[in-house]
């Protein structure tokens, strides 16, 4: 089956927080459709793009694009800007079932709700490992409400003026604007004159539950910034899914999710059926500095918008890595018919450094001393063409760092390059990366939601707190029984965390931290294998640098 799309992407003016701002919209929705496909369909989505002094492109997440890697969306690597007032069409198959999303892939663009669901059922007839009656997508965002311009043109300063954290969170594009500390001393200065919520603001519905079904809830995160805690008051969670791959199911009272990563869970409508339940979602692991988000589980015949008896859930401690650790350690696949054998050692293993550094009076975030910047021309199109000089051909980014003598707990002192390299892997081999988190130049060492553009990695191991990695020591820990498959994993605070993936893609693929202003900040990496395996590459994605059609 093709699924045909005609999406028009312009800035409108939406209150999804009761603050009235330009928010970047597909057909006048921020978020935009949830995009509903079987295993096996292609999907055809027509963008014209009428911001008016804006390009853009749209990153299909989660998507392998196996054939068709000129429709990855990833401007910079796989095409070049879409231009105010042109018109592109992706098309491409979605051949794995699961919950994933679209969002835009041009600077920080995504930061303004250019994003949403992208659900993939598998085919009528093939059994899935668990039961449920409804299917329900629960999409968690951030919020700013200064402009994505301001906060990249602040990023791109000397001093660095950082996007600050979020004024409000979003369930399904739904928040209610209201200043921290008010939430926390309504009393406090200044905000008996706070936007208060409008009435029309209350919490929103979350959905309508009917006594004694099962739902699966596809809760999905495309923050910018945060790492959340979602939770149902009064009801636990069946972990089933993770990025689109079976998990063994694991029951939980809450999910902490970080930006790129969807779950499936199931929940059973089993409590007192004569009220609503409060569904929140927390920042955690950045110190918390914005509201929670609240909306409402209703039971069949009560008011979906009444607000629950209970007072407002608070949510975990922001700062307390270690249940994120266990959670994420919990993960396992599901059962054997669902194991795809992982491969017994790797052809290639990257140990890659996580910096901050201060590079050139900028401060950027560095891998192994390099710190990315896309070029003029897309990866693709100047690695299929051989263009010399397109990117830094010259000089490959570095494989590994001197982790015997490295402090990972102290700042950088090295500056680190700014430039466009590219890890060059052969067809087909077997690929270790262990990501080592360190601490910024503010002592901090903070999350990182790591994410691969066409591939789905095995997670083999998450490191403890403070202890660097060292090949020589930590390899055999290495989970190659169960290992749980995903395309975005979190490298938690002075942790490391190891993947093998399988470069059998034809393609250039991003991987980076999805948290938008690292990326901007040059959290990044591109991996090359096959291109010339890549068919013939459309004009579309040309025009730019020195992509002459
Ligand atoms: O990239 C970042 O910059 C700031 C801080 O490290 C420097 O201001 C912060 O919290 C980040 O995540």
């Amino acid at each position: 089956k093709v699924h045909h799309h005609t999406w028009d992407i312009a800035y409108h003016y939406k209150s999804l927080d009761c603050v009235n701002k330009l928010a970047v919209t597909i057909n006048g929705e921020s978020p935009g459709p949830t995009i509903r496909a079987t295993q096996g369909d292609t999907v055809v989505v027509t963008v014209r793009n009428s911001l008016e002094t804006e390009n853009t492109g749209i990153h299909w997440h989660g998507i392998r694009q196996v054939g068709s890697p000129w429709a990855d969306g990833t401007v910079g690597v796989t095409q070049c800007p879409i231009l105010p007032g042109d018109t592109f069409t992706y098309r491409f198959v979605v051949d794995r079932p699961g919950t994933y999303f679209y969002h835009a892939h041009y600077g920080m663009q995504r930061v303004a709700g250019l994003d949403g669901m992208l659900v993939v059922s598998v085919p009528d007839g093939v059994a899935e490992p668990f039961a449920y009656d409804e299917d329900r997508t629960v999409l968690l965002m951030d919020w700013w409400h200064k402009s994505v311009y301001e906060q990249a043109v602040g990023l791109a300063s000397d001093p660095l003026v950082f996007v600050g954290e979020p004024q409000s969170l979003l369930i399904n594009g739904r928040g209610v604007f209201e200043p921290f500390h008010c939430s926390r001393a309504p009393s406090a200065s200044g905000c008996s004159s706070a936007p208060r919520p409008a009435a029309g603001c209350a919490p929103p519905a979350l959905f309508t539950a009917v006594p004694g079904k099962t739902y699966r809830l596809r809760v999905g995160s495309l923050t910018s910034l945060s790492a959340l805690n979602f939770a149902i008051e009064g009801h636990s969670m069946t972990v089933v899914e993770a990025d689109g791959h079976y998990v063994r199911p694991v029951v939980v009272d809450s999910l902490y999710i970080y930006s790129g990563e969807s779950y499936s869970v199931l929940l059973t409508a089993d409590q007192d059926p004569s009220r609503n339940y409060w569904a929140a979602s927390h920042v955690v692991a950045r110190e918390r500095n914005t509201t929670s988000a609240m909306a409402i589980l209703s039971y069949a015949g009560n008011d979906p918008r009444a607000p629950p008896p209970t007072p407002r859930p608070e949510g975990p401690a922001w700062d307390d890595a270690r249940p994120r650790l266990e959670q994420s350690r919990s993960l396992a696949v599901a059962h054997p018919d669902h194991v795809v054998p992982v491969p017994p050692r790797p052809d290639r293993a990257l140990l890659l450094l996580n910096t901050q550094n201060r590079i050139g009076g900028h401060i950027r975030w560095a891998i192994n001393g390099v710190s990315l910047a896309f070029p003029a021309t897309p990866y693709l199109v100047s690695i299929k063409r051989g263009l010399r000089g397109a990117y830094d051909d010259q000089r490959p980014p570095p494989d590994t760092y001197d982790y015997r003598s490295y402090d990972i707990a102290s700042p950088p002192t090295a500056n680190g390059t700014v430039a466009s390299k590219v890890y060059r892997l052969a067809l087909g081999s077997v690929v270790d990366v262990v990501l080592q988190n360190t601490v910024a130049l503010n002592n901090k060492s903070e999350t990182h939601p790591w994410h691969l553009h066409g591939h789905d990695f095995w997670v083999l191991a998450y490191g403890d707190d403070g202890k660097k990695f060292d090949p020589e020591r930590d390899t055999n820990k290495f989970n190659l029984r169960d290992p749980v498959m995903k395309n975005t994993v979190a490298l938690h605070p002075r942790g490391w965390t190891a993947v093998r993936f399988v470069a059998d893609n034809p393609g250039v693929w991003l991987f980076h931290c999805h948290i938008e202003a690292h990326v901007y900040m040059g959290m990044g990496l591109v991996f090359e294998e096959g291109v010339d395996k890549v068919g013939r590459l459309p004009k579309s994605i040309m025009g730019c640098g020195r992509s002459r059609t």
